[in-house]
């Protein structure tokens, strides 16, 4: 083999234990996030995550050190994802407004299927009890909203005398308050259908 067929085979070798280590790493937290959605923080060990994973406890950790530390993973990706969905939505073409209702609508979907979504909700419950610098909850979604209905007031969109940022608030209230209420009576089951009755007039009083 000469020395640049050794290189490149060394190179190809390093990529492919990286994108293991990705992968690895993202099936991990995937996993906490089911077990923190399902039982919560405390009666979640790194065993219970290391066991359903298949992998030792060992390879948990070296991914990350602590259990907080996991639970820090999981609420900044609860967060971390949604200005590219935003980014998404508006390449659709829609305006700031239907970007703002569209976000939402799709969050609605997330909380009712995705574990991360729901162990990100949970877990900022249970921040008291996690001795970790969690994420503040609720400024990241109401700064997202706030800057789409600030955009849709300078286009027309939004009803006159109506503040975005009271309005950016009250969207984050009403939709914290409604996929609460639908996970303790239903386990999030039926959170599509009571957003959309509650999206439906909390958009008529903004819409111009
Ligand atoms: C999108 C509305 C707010 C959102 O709903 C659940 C939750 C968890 O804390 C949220 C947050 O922290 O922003």
């Amino acid at each position: 083999m000469t020395t640049k067929q050794r290189k490149t085979s060394v190179r190809a070798t390093a990529e492919l234990k990286q994108d293991r280590a990705v992968r690895t790493r993202a099936q991990t937290l995937h996993v906490a996030a089911q077990l923190f959605a399902q039982q919560g923080f405390r009666a979640t060990s790194m065993q219970h995550i290391a066991d359903r994973l298949g992998m030792t406890k060992g390879a948990v950790y070296f991914h990350f050190p602590t259990k907080e530390t996991l639970a820090v993973a999981i609420v900044e990706e609860h967060y971390g994802r949604w200005p590219k969905v935003v980014k998404e939505v508006q390449a659709e073409g829609l305006s700031p407004m239907e970007s703002a209702e569209e976000i939402l609508n799709r969050a609605a979907v997330a909380f009712r299927d995705d574990p991360v979504m729901q162990a990100g909700a949970r877990l900022q419950l249970e921040r008291p009890h996690i001795d970790a610098e969690l994420p503040t909850p609720y400024v990241d979604w109401t700064q997202l909203l706030q800057s789409l209905l600030v955009t849709a007031k300078y286009s027309g969109e939004l009803r006159e005398g109506v503040d975005p940022e009271a309005a950016a608030r009250t969207l984050v209230s009403s939709f914290f308050g409604v996929q609460h209420i639908s996970d303790v009576l239903s386990h999030r089951k039926d959170i599509a259908e009571r957003w959309e009755e509650t999206r439906k007039l909390l958009f008529y009083s903004l819409r111009a």
